[in-house]
């Protein structure tokens, strides 16, 4: 079975408030999926349901090929799911920490290995109230992996993080994907999902806009990608500042594909274009010809970020 979680059609109310409006998605085995959006997409709504924490009003949820909401004791013994520090002791350590939870599943992994997995065993006899925040949180998902779960639910891993411990737990998700397990996780930061996740679903206002792989999301949203092309020994005499003579501009629009370009103010040209492979070709072509030269040559695409404005018209942190 490659399908680790189905979800259709799932809906969920607070009250008045339809946190989870019509979701659908499924979530392949050994993938890192990624549930973006900005605060009350309803993100964590969707993890508690598949979590069988929330029972939903509507829609069919399956976890490890289990209904979730009528066995959801037996969705359980199938998943870890990562606690926010609060349900921790602050005066167990590390090691009576991972214990107690290894108390509490039915085939415990050991606790040396689990904290040598998520380099803790120089943390094993501190007490939780003074490790960083990265520390908690690599704590955290060792508890999650306690009980040798198939699928791992990581609610915003890394909020709160400095750089460098998000890196840090970036390499720990990628390890645990690399023991077979699935990972499903929720983040607020777009270009965190388009580094780590495998694939993702775009949340707002508790619905999915888009989903799939990161690069599939900005090719089919954001075809057009800018290639920076600087040329040189182009600038007529006396033109100073770096300036590109026009002709080099029009020849550079002219090539098939271009539909617009730009100058920056450091002698880069920008062209806009939905083909960049055939267009740097070309360029190469026109190199290789001797009617162009440049001292640089680079292709962007958009990013995830990108794709959300592309939605929604707003940036994700407004
Ligand atoms: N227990 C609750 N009771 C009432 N409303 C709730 C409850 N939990 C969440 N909501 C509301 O449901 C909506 C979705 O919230 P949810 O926490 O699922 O979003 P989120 O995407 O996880 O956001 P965040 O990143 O802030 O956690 C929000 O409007 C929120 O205010």
């Amino acid at each position: 079975m490659d399908t680790a979680i189905v979800v259709e059609h799932l809906v969920k109310r607070y009250r008045d408030v339809v946190a989870v409006d019509g979701v659908s998605f499924t979530v392949r085995r050994g993938e890192i999926f990624g549930l973006l959006g900005p605060n009350g997409a309803g993100k964590t709504t969707t993890l508690e349901v598949l979590e069988g924490l929330r029972a939903p009003d509507a829609g069919r949820v399956e976890v490890a090929g289990i209904d979730v909401r009528r066995h959801p004791r037996q969705v359980k013994a199938r998943i870890g799911v990562q606690l926010q520090d609060a349900g921790f002791f602050g005066r167990l350590t590390v090691r009576e920490t991972i214990g107690l939870f290894a108390s509490f599943a039915a085939r415990p992994r050991p606790v040396e290995a689990l904290m040598e997995e998520l380099s803790l065993q120089d943390k094993a006899g501190t007490q939780v109230r003074h490790l960083s925040g990265g520390q908690r949180q690599r704590l955290s998902i060792a508890c999650a992996l306690v009980g040798d779960p198939e699928i791992v639910f990581l609610d915003e891993p890394t909020t709160g993080l400095d750089p460098q411990a998000r890196r840090a737990l970036w390499d720990v998700i990628w390890a645990i994907r690399a023991q077979g397990r699935t990972v499903v996780l929720t983040t607020h930061y777009m270009e965190e999902a388009q580094a780590l996740c495998d694939r993702v679903g775009i949340m707002d206002h508790g619905r999915l806009l888009a989903l799939g792989t990161p690069m599939e999301l900005i090719e089919r949203l954001l075809p057009e990608a800018r290639v920076y092309v600087r040329p040189i020994d182009e600038a007529p005499a006396g033109a100073g500042g770096g300036d590109v003579a026009p002709p080099m501009v029009d020849r550079l629009r002219a090539l098939p594909g271009v539909t617009r370009v730009d100058q920056t103010g450091d002698g880069h040209l920008v062209l806009l274009t939905a083909q960049p492979e055939s267009l740097l070709q070309q360029l190469a072509g026109e190199a290789h010809e001797g009617r162009l030269r440049y001292s640089s040559l680079r292709v962007e695409r958009g990013t995830l970020e990108d794709v959300f404005l592309h939605l929604t018209g707003r940036r994700l942190r407004d």
